[in-house]
């Protein structure tokens, strides 16, 4: 691993504090730059919370109760809100998987991707549209210049999915965290997606990526390195290969005959 690390995350523990008692955690995990590393589990093994942690959008009552989110010797966790807002969505891109969920239903999408790009960069109003009608290309929306002006609902959802990946991108993060950034595109349509977001993110020297998913077929494709998740814990992290070849755990066994076929 390289000496450098973009994101590392110590000992991290959280408590989910809901009816049904839930722990993440312990988690240790560095991301090397231009490393590409997947958190697979079954439904319900605690992916999202990490992402949520990671992004810091836990809702109440889970509370982060231990470790450090280190991000260029500041812990996240410790961070003052205005250092934390001007990395998030800045320096550390999130590409979620509910499009709907995560754009503004009354303003243009082109005018959110430009008001998350101006919050982060010192751009004129004419600049941040050239630079979203670049962004929304090279995401492979077409008629880019005709849909900066659509509103969410106008967008098929594979559109709108594409909009959410340009938010994450936009502001040529150092790290990005996907949750599950495909779900609901078609199979060809995802691959081609998935290789833009990881062409972005080799694209530059620095750049790391942690990709949530439970599809392990995503994962033998596109990532270096995978951490598995079962009920919270980390029951492996290995390098992709290794896990394929020799999965060490019951739970990595049935996630791999699970995803038999890829
Ligand atoms: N942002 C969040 N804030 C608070 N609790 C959360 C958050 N996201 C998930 N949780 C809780 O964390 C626990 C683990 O579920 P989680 O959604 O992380 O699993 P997952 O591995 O992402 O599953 P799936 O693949 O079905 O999305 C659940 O109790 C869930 O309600």
């Amino acid at each position: 691993m390289a000496d450098h690390i973009v994101l590392d995350i110590r000992d991290l523990r959280v408590d989910g504090g809901g009816d049904r008692p839930f722990t993440l955690g312990p988690i240790d995990l560095a991301l090397a730059p231009q490393e590409i590393v997947g958190v697979v589990g079954d439904s319900g093994a605690g992916k999202s919370l990490l992402v949520s942690t990671l992004t810091h959008t836990l809702r109440d009552p889970a509370a982060v109760t231990g470790g450090q989110i280190v991000f260029e010797d500041e812990d996240l966790l410790k961070a003052e809100p205005k250092l934390l807002q001007s990395i998030r969505g800045g320096r550390i891109g999130f590409i979620g998987s509910n499009p709907h969920g995560l754009l503004h239903p009354m303003l243009p999408v082109g005018r959110q991707v430009a008001n998350v790009l101006r919050a982060h960069k010192p751009l004129s109003k004419a600049e941040a549209r050239e630079q979203v009608l670049e962004m929304f290309t090279a995401v492979g929306i077409p008629d880019p210049l005709r849909r900066l002006d659509a509103y969410p609902h106008e967008l098929s959802g594979g559109m709108a999915q594409r909009v959410v990946i340009a938010v994450g991108l936009i502001c040529d993060p150092d790290v990005v965290i996907a949750d599950e950034p495909t779900a609901g595109l078609d199979v060809t349509i995802q691959a081609q997606v998935l290789e833009l977001i990881e062409s972005t993110v080799r694209s530059r020297e620095n750049r790391a990526l942690l990709l949530a998913t439970r599809d392990l077929g995503i994962v033998a494709r596109f990532c270096d390195r995978v951490v598995i998740l079962d009920a919270g814990e980390v029951v492996e992290q290995r390098p992709t290969g290794e896990l394929f070849r020799d999965p060490e755990t019951d739970v990595s066994r049935a996630l791999l005959a699970a995803s038999r076929g890829f």
